[in-house]
């Protein structure tokens, strides 16, 4: 029999209002699967917002809210639509099954359930989502360094401010040049080049701790951070303590006219969305800042104005 790879168990929520059966689930799953539980819709929606799960075990008929709007709703959501739902339903009523696949739903198991159907059901659906998870991290990851890529970095930023549009959070923008990389490339070589992309791609990933904070690869030599929820003096802390994270990485530079190792360039902005606004405007005063820390002599941050 198939199995999922060792590496990646994969999470499955399972939401009932009765305890029997949210047990006899959990006890055909629980030895292969990461199992959860919710016995209602409103708990399953909660849980997915913090922690999502790979896959749902959904009941149609719960008090409160029933399966079919849990679905709708996880549908509906960009961050829930990609989960899987497997529907148990005691109707056999081609009307029922309908309403399921009209509410979303990836497959069906029937009451009385049987253990190796739903092993097996949930196992293919499951093998299918985390080839799909990886194929889309592979899809959205910067080659090289293995950081976002460009794809992912604007498309996360239209949806960003979009949100901060929305809630009237300030968004910040840090474009991290390195600098003189030519004559590091003329001096130690294109291989070695490639290499300290990495470790520089790697120290700002590293640095920056917050969850919807992202790093990624916007062209050869340069970096671009998003910082939702990040006003003007908390962006600035960070774009020099990036400056320095890379200093300390003490990669040599003998041909920088700025030090002896390598170092960034970086152009901070700050912008409180308006909520038709448009991204390019953040990026672009990022990008004068940058120039400016360039011009007054790189291995600087500066504010756009
Ligand atoms: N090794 C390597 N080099 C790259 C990559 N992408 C871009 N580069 C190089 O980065 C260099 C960027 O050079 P410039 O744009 O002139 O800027 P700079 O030398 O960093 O000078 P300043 O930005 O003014 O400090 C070019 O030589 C590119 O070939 C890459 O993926 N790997």
């Amino acid at each position: 029999m198939p199995k999922l790879s060792p590496e990646r168990r994969g999470r499955v929520l399972v939401v009932d209002d009765q305890p029997i059966n949210i047990r006899m689930l959990h006890a055909v799953l629980a030895e292969e699967f990461e199992v959860f539980a919710a016995t209602s819709g409103e708990q399953a929606l909660e849980f997915c917002r913090g922690n999502k799960p790979d896959l749902i075990l959904l009941d149609v008929v719960m008090p409160g809210m029933d399966g079919l709007e849990v679905c709708r709703r996880l549908k509906q959501d960009q961050d829930t639509r990609a989960i899987p739902v497997i529907f148990v339903t005691a109707g056999t009523l081609a009307e029922e099954e309908n309403a399921c696949w009209s509410a979303g739903a990836a497959d069906f198991v029937s009451k009385p359930v049987n253990p190796l159907t739903l092993r097996n059901r949930v196992l293919a659906h499951l093998q299918f989502k985390l080839h799909m998870d990886a194929l889309q991290a592979m899809a959205f990851a910067d080659g090289l360094t293995g950081v976002a890529n460009r794809r992912l970095f604007d498309d996360t930023l239209n949806a960003e401010f979009r949100r901060c549009g929305r809630s009237g959070e300030p968004l910040a923008m840090l474009m991290i040049d390195v600098d003189c990389f030519k004559r590091y490339n003329d001096r130690y070589g294109h291989q070695a080049g490639d290499d300290c992309l990495k470790r520089v791609a790697l120290a700002l990933k590293e640095h920056l701790k917050r969850p919807y904070d992202l790093v990624a690869r916007y062209g050869g030599e340069e970096f671009a951070c998003m910082l939702p929820d990040t006003d003007e003096a908390g962006a600035l802390a960070i774009a020099e303590e990036l400056r320095l994270a890379i200093a300390a990485l003490a990669i040599a530079h003998a041909d920088s006219p700025v030090a002896d190792h390598v170092t960034i360039s970086v152009g901070v902005a700050v912008l409180r969305p308006a909520p038709d606004g448009d991204s390019a405007a953040l990026l672009g005063l990022a990008d004068q800042a940058l120039y400016r820390a360039k011009h007054e002599g790189r291995d600087r941050c500066r504010l756009a104005a």
